[in-house]
């Protein structure tokens, strides 16, 4: 049995103080959920206000994650974060290749290998975010598309490393749009991802790799999604931004 893991992607919103209150708001609001301990909670902040959340969030059952990490272990490389520094700062997972990086930033599918074993390497856990835009899916490919960006995420990675990782399938055209796929739909493609990652590393690794569905989650459709066979979470935007509405989604994906 996968452990849920409800995870918001903050992007880049909020300031060290916007980000203090909303950890307050929402451990409170936890509080009240009864299950809440049978999922992973994470917010996933902006880097300025990682060591912030992380101090606040402490003895909470708040997780902390970073949005992007540097392939490097350390270097001239202006204006990057290593791995060592997101650990460092109290991170404990951290999004790679959201396709917001691959979209603005140049994100390729090796970058985003290469920035998955520097995660691995250093302990953090890689949320690996793979997903096609309308056109793939129109055009049919959606299957073969994600196939071949989790195959280069975890190449040359362990199995027992990739069975602490987590993959978030993010259709593109899903991403802040209010569309989201359907339950069935996003879960076919999970279940694809599932097989892909049992092709590489055999049946028992792939079952513990938790897979997240994000796009357009909100507190109204986090339920359905949950329930099907190979969704084991999601990776929140707009929805994780307000602690009550976030605090809402984790109560009803339980
Ligand atoms: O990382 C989160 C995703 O990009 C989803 O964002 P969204 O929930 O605002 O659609």
């Amino acid at each position: 049995m996968r452990k849920p893991i409800l995870a918001g992607n903050w992007k880049m919103f909020k300031t060290v103080s916007q980000a203090l209150s909303y950890v307050e708001h929402l451990d409170g609001l936890l509080a009240d959920i009864p299950n809440q301990s049978q999922a992973d909670v994470v917010i996933c902040a902006p880097a300025t206000a990682l060591y912030a959340v992380h101090n606040q969030a402490q003895g909470t059952p708040i997780q902390l994650g970073a949005q992007n990490v540097h392939q490097a272990e350390e270097g001239a490389y202006t204006g990057e974060t290593s791995a060592i520094m997101l650990k460092d700062a109290g991170a404990k997972y951290v999004i790679i290749g959201h396709s917001e990086r691959r979209q603005y930033f140049g994100e390729t599918d090796e970058s985003v290998n290469a920035k998955v074993q520097q995660a691995l390497k250093h302990g953090l856990l890689p949320i690996v975010c793979v997903g096609e835009d309308l056109d793939q899916r129109n055009q049919g490919v959606t299957n073969t598309l994600v196939e071949s960006q989790v195959r280069a995420a975890f190449n040359a990675v362990s199995a027992d490393d990739v069975a602490r990782s987590v993959v978030a399938y993010e259709p593109i055209w899903a991403i802040g749009t209010g569309m989201t796929a359907t339950a069935q739909d996003a879960n076919a493609v999970c279940t694809h991802i599932r097989s892909v990652l049992s092709d590489m590393y055999g049946q028992d690794k792939a079952n513990l790799v938790r897979i997240q569905y994000g796009g357009s989650v909100k507190p109204d459709n986090i339920a359905e999604l949950m329930a099907q066979s190979d969704i084991d979470g999601a990776l929140v935007g707009g929805a994780s931004l307000d602690p009550g509405t976030f605090a809402s989604l984790v109560r009803n994906a339980l």
